[in-house]
């Protein structure tokens, strides 16, 4: 299990971004490459390249919808990764051969909540987890068809079923921002947060004060729950 709450910032646009969020705190950091409907703003080369500077310390994540595991594992050889996000329908078959090709790969599956009906989600959980080391939830936007990404928000009451449901760490990600991060942890209790679009500035790179204010928020709230009871979604909204 995960010593400490995941706060991951995605989407990085170039090597000074990927900086100034170490410098804020930001442990995790997402890389998007071979994706569906997004365009990506990195090559992999370039991506490669800036993963090579980071502090010790920093966590780079592939997000990705590639589905075949053999150039999955290349990838994240290629780019020097330790952690993957798996977006795509990666076959069973194809996650057992990752898995034991890659031991110490920390394997995180996407769940899109409100592209399938819960119990589909919960089913996926009890097939898949023996094989992953996290779960995240995001949003699905039926406008764009994206699930990742979005920056909408979705049913946190689903979130916090599979929080309670999976046998692994979950992440909570999709529309996160630092106004309501702290009521989203409070209400899912997930292993960490995620957000990429909320934490943007009009020309598309993270704006610093809104990174240290949802890393903030995000912290104390992670460090008041065991305190209090669950908050209810249906409460809340
Ligand atoms: O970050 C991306 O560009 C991305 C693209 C495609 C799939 C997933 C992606 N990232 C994940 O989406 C979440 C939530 O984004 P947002 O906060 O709603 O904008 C992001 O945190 C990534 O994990």
């Amino acid at each position: 299990m995960l010593k400490r709450p995941i706060v991951q910032v995605a989407g990085i646009v170039d090597e000074e971004e990927a900086h100034a969020l170490c410098a804020a705190g930001i442990g995790w950091l997402g890389f998007p490459l071979r994706l569906d409907v997004h365009p990506q703003d990195l090559s992999e080369e370039e991506t490669r390249r800036i993963i090579a500077t980071l502090p010790e310390g920093a966590v780079p994540v592939l997000i990705t919808y590639e589905t075949d595991w053999r150039a999955l594992k290349d990838l994240a050889d290629f780019l020097g990764v330790r952690a993957v996000q798996v977006h795509g329908d990666l076959e069973m078959k194809g996650l057992r051969a990752l898995r034991a090709a890659c031991p110490d790969l920390f394997l995180i599956k996407s769940l899109v909540v409100g592209r399938t009906a819960l119990r589909d989600l919960l089913a996926t959980v009890d097939l898949t987890a023996p094989l992953l080391d996290a779960f995240i939830t995001d949003t699905y936007d039926p406008e764009t068809g994206a699930s990742g990404a979005t920056g909408k928000v979705h049913d946190w009451e689903a979130s916090g079923r599979i929080v309670q449901y999976a046998p692994k760490p979950v992440i909570l990600a999709g529309g996160l921002t630092p106004e309501n991060v702290a009521e989203a942890v409070r209400i899912v209790r997930p292993a960490g947060v995620d957000a990429h679009t909320g934490l943007e500035d009009a020309s598309g790179r993270k704006d610093m004060g809104k990174v240290k204010r949802f890393r903030r928020e995000a912290l104390r709230a992670f460090s008041q729950w065991e305190s209090g009871p669950r908050a209810n979604a249906n409460e809340r909204r």
